[in-house]
């Protein structure tokens, strides 16, 4: 895995023509991955080249988000595969099947609570074994059947999170109206669910997105999200990127938010939604939840249907991600000097330093999600349409299968 392109962020302005991708492939040129630990003070991508390199980006979190875990797990399998294969390292169709199995073993291990990338693991090693047991089958075969499955997922978010968006929106509007809130949306989010969690378009801020092009946005609101900041660094850059009018509030903010009445509607991401609706997502997912059940704000969930687990029945099956204690006692960003300016290195990036927030010794929990009860989620959003909760209270996903 090697240092691909590096440059310091330029501002809003320059980039507004440039949509934010968090992972550039192309059979030819390979995988590149937008290192998102150095969001938003730095744009450095990295090749990454193997399964191993994949599942230490996704690991680390140099890319996250569900959609493209799942997506950088099997693009990264795609390029070793081709290159081990024009290498001649594998003699049979078997021998392929045999290495892409064994690569998802891997790569399974790499984040736990984001179904997206067990279901692709599921679906390709499928795919891998139907191509390798077909009469005609060589390895020649089972590589292209399944570099044109992993190719087809980055394409197929894209606009799954765009039919999101134009349910999402449509709901959002007609949410709104029902809650006698004004007829244009105010919608928090929380943590980062956009271009940069997704192939492109993004979940919840797709839905925000929409709204905006469709003049339906008021303002969108999003929350810092500690430990791991990804509001503070990746949404809100999304959001002025987008020249989206929105605000930042730490989460212990949204009380006094909704307080005053200045929410519309929350719309949040998923990293897996159970059959009965229950969704894990962010850690602070839940509270928003309960905040907005509290003040009457309607509460979505915007998930493709690659995020939904009907095998898993409800939200207490779900494994909750454990982070390491670091990233609570320790935060990382740009040194910023008497005069309000960033510091630099002699080639221009921003001086980046990690600096300890919390008393020393102190223990810590830091689990990396949580899961909100179907009860207190208006609907679902997903491509199909919207799954919304019934008079009973309940969310019934196996709807739109
Ligand atoms: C479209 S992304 C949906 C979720 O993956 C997102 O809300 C989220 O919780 C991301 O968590 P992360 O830990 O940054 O991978």
């Amino acid at each position: 895995m090697t240092a691909h392109e590096t440059h310091s962020t330029p501002t809003s302005s320059a980039t507004a023509a440039n949509a934010l991708e968090a992972i550039r492939y192309q059979r030819e040129r390979g995988l590149q991955v937008l290192d998102q630990l150095l969001l938003p003070y730095q744009t450095t991508y990295e090749e990454v080249t193997t399964v191993e390199a994949g599942h230490a980006v996704i690991k680390q979190m140099k890319v996250r988000g569900a959609p493209a875990i799942a997506i950088v797990a099997a693009l990264s399998l795609a390029v070793e595969l081709r290159q081990k294969h024009a290498a001649g390292t594998f003699a049979t169709a078997a021998d392929v099947h045999a290495f892409i199995a064994r690569s998802f073993d891997h790569l399974r291990t790499s984040r736990p609570t984001a179904v997206n990338l067990f279901r692709a693991a599921d679906q390709l090693v499928q795919l891998s074994q139907h191509a390798a047991g077909r009469v005609d089958a060589s390895a020649a075969t089972v590589t292209e059947a399944y570099l044109a499955a992993a190719e087809q997922m980055l394409a197929d978010d894209v606009a799954d999170n765009r039919s999101i968006g134009k349910h999402g929106a449509a709901a959002v509007v007609r949410a709104s109206a029902a809650a006698s809130s004004p007829n244009v949306a105010t919608v928090l989010t929380h943590c980062n669910t956009g271009s940069l969690a997704t192939a492109g378009f993004g979940t919840a801020l797709g839905v925000i997105r929409q709204l905006h092009a469709d003049g339906w946005l008021a303002h969108a609101y999003c929350t810092e999200t500690r430990p791991y900041n990804q509001g503070a660094r990746l949404t809100a850059y999304e959001l002025a990127h987008e020249r989206i009018p929105s605000t930042l509030v730490c989460d212990s903010m949204v009380g006094a938010l909704m307080h005053q009445g200045r929410v519309g509607a929350v719309v949040v991401g998923a990293d897996r939604v159970a059959a009965n609706g229950d969704s894990a997502n962010k850690i602070g997912t839940y509270q928003l939840a309960v905040l907005a059940q509290h003040h009457g704000v309607p509460f979505f969930v915007a998930a493709p249907t690659t995020s939904v687990d009907l095998a898993t029945a409800d939200g207490t099956h779900i494994t909750i991600e454990e982070r390491p204690p670091a990233e609570l006692r320790e935060v990382r960003g740009a040194t910023v000097l008497a005069d309000g300016q960033l510091a630099r290195t002699t080639d221009g990036a921003p001086q980046l330093q990690t600096v300890r927030v919390a008393a020393d010794g102190v223990q810590v929990w830091n689990p990396s999600f949580d899961v909100t009860p179907a009860a207190l989620i208006h609907g679902v959003i997903t491509e199909r349409g919207v799954v919304a909760r019934d008079a009973n209270g309940k969310i019934n996903m196996h709807a739109i299968f």
